[in-house]
């Protein structure tokens, strides 16, 4: 195998650069912790009974602590979306929060089972060890127990099982099969790491090797989990009103909100919650209102059980157009909406690049709403100066012509207004029309499109990926172009893929950012 040369290093580090450096620091941090504890304990008495059993056993469980420790940073929504504004955007891949999270979870079951094995293999020793060789070598009394009463009896043994158990309900229910269809099944048996927390505080208390240390390794990422939990709490205390919901085609509730001290930037998302239909039940949804506007929007698709609600609520007589003005309150007199947030996401990074692809799909399209509408008021003001972006492509598919209208007004208007060129739009249509849309496509006025009203006509079926990257290699030669797509996993491997691929064979360097809702 040939080294690869430095073009290739680099062009390798535009889309993975930050993922490698942190798993690298990761897995070297998780090798040097375990060798570390391996190697200690061969040289302690234990060893002399127990043999590589104490070590392995040890090892994996400063594993334990050490991936405990880190596996509530990534989930502290509040820390993130404020480091994301710091130098360590630069270095560290934010997006990845959830991912790494998972990562994290695996090691921490990986490191459980060798545990788990190691102690059961150190239980049969210590029965079959003499009770002077026992007490002479770690100086504590020799317990006397069969491996079935150190699995079951000791403080060790009980609450350690007492955390598998735990841990099989909170790892079952967070696979992508089950936590997909039953969200809220998952959300609460996921809140079981507090009882996991709680039991692996008190595990080692009786430990004969040495005294435990777990909660000094985890007391300081708790305390920020607590605080996080706080800011939330205090969050969802502000009053919010309903200034107005107006129900889209496609099932889409469009709500434009007030309240208190809210700032945000454009590309960011809140979490929502309404008392009236779940107390303690809060769903994300992106900003699609740009922070120049004296109201805070959401659009929101009605896909289950809370959206479906929520369009009850606000909608019951099944209208179309504004539906509810100057609401605070639900008819039980509970406040009608709770906002917390903002949080940071991948389309924040949009205002990096000075040429971007925008590909929104779908309901996906929602972060770029308030992207695009903030570079209008933006532009508006900065006019003939150094714009904030020189190009944007944006890529809008949709599978029904009705989705096109939840903001056919914004990009319209774009269009018409569009500085310098600054909008190049591309609208997709992928479903089929009915017969009287293919007569309107053809028979209708040739200025504007039928579908979208856009003067851009709309395309048929999918977007061809990869003619379109070689066009934009070509276009931006040697230049760096942000590529910013929100909408479902399958469009995102085939976008992630061309601009790894054109990156790597072109002189342009597309950076792939994604959003998964
Ligand atoms: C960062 C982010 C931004 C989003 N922005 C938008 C948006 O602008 N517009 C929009 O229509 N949708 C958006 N979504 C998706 C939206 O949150 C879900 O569609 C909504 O929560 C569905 O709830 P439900 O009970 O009606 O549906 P369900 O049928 O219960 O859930 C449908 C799917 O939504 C997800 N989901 C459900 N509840 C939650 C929750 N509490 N937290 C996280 N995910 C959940 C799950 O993946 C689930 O499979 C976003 C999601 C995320 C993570
Ligand atoms: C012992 C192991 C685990 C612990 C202690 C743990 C802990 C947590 C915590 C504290 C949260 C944040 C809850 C909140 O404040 O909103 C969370 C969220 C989450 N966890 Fe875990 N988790 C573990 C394992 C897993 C596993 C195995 C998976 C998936 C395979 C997983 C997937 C998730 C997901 C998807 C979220 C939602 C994050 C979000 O949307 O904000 N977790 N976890």
């Amino acid at each position: 195998m040939r080294t690869p040369t430095k073009e290739e290093i680099q062009k390798y580090w535009v889309n993975e650069g930050n993922k490698f450096l942190l798993v690298t620091l990761y897995t070297l941090g998780n090798v040097a912790a375990f060798v570390y504890t391996f190697v200690h304990y061969y040289h302690q008495p234990a060893f002399k009974i127990a043999g590589y059993g104490v070590c392995f056993a040890r090892g994996c469980a400063q594993l334990l602590k050490l991936n405990c420790a880190l596996i509530l940073v990534p989930v502290l929504r509040n820390l993130l979306s404020w480091l994301r504004g710091t130098f360590l955007n630069n270095y560290v891949p934010f997006d990845k929060n959830i991912v790494f999270h998972k990562l994290i979870a695996w090691v921490i079951c990986f490191a459980t089972f060798g545990h788990v094995m190691a102690h059961f293999n150190n239980f049969r020793i210590y029965e079959n060890t003499l009770k002077q060789t026992y007490e002479e070598t770690l100086k504590v009394p020799y317990p006397g127990l069969t491996p079935i009463q150190y699995a079951f009896t000791t403080l060790a043994g009980w609450t350690g099982h007492v955390v598998c158990v735990v841990m099989v309900l909170m790892y079952t229910s967070a696979v992508e099969s089950i936590r997909r269809p039953m969200f809220e099944g998952f959300w609460y048996t996921h809140h079981l790491f507090v009882v996991f927390f709680g039991l692996l505080v008190v595990h080692g208390l009786h430990s004969v090797l040495e005294p435990t240390s777990f909660w000094k390794w985890v007391i300081g990422p708790c305390g920020l989990y607590i605080f996080e939990r706080l800011i939330r709490l205090l969050r969802s205390k502000k009053t919010t009103m309903l200034v107005q919901a107006r129900i889209h085609p496609s099932r889409v509730i469009e709500i434009r909100m007030k309240t208190e001290r809210f700032k945000y930037k454009p590309g960011q998302y809140l979490f929502l919650n309404c008392p009236t239909i779940a107390q303690n039940e809060w769903h994300p949804f992106t900003i699609t209102s740009a922070p120049e506007e004296d109201f805070v929007s959401c659009h929101i698709n009605v896909v289950g059980n809370w959206t479906g609600k929520l369009s009850t609520l606000l909608n019951p007589d099944k209208k179309i157009g504004i539906v509810q003005e100057n609401v605070l309150k639900s008819p039980d007199g509970k406040p009608i909406l709770r906002i917390d947030g903002p949080f940071g996401a991948a389309s924040e990074e949009v205002f990096k690049f000075k040429q971007v692809i925008l590909v929104g799909a779908g309901i996906g399209v929602t972060p770029f709403a308030s992207i695009l509408k903030h570079i209008k008021y933006q532009m508006a003001r900065t006019y003939n100066t150094t714009p904030l972006i020189d190009k944007v492509h944006f890529y809008w598919i949709c599978r029904d012509r009705n989705s096109f209208e939840w903001f056919s007004g914004l990009i319209g208007e774009l269009e018409m207004e569009n500085h310098n060129n600054f909008l190049e739009i591309h609208p997709y249509l992928t479903g089929a029309l009915s017969a009287q849309e293919i007569r309107d496509v053809m028979y209708g006025d040739e200025e504007k499109d039928l579908i979208t009203g856009f003067t851009t006509p709309t395309q048929f079926g999918r977007p061809k990926w990869d003619e379109i990257f070689a066009d934009h290699a070509l276009r931006y030669a040697d230049r760096d172009v942000g590529v910013f797509f929100c909408g479902p996993k399958l469009l995102s491997k085939s976008l992630y893929r061309a601009s790894t691929h054109y990156t790597k064979t072109t002189t342009c360097r597309f950076h792939y950012n994604k959003e998964n809702f």
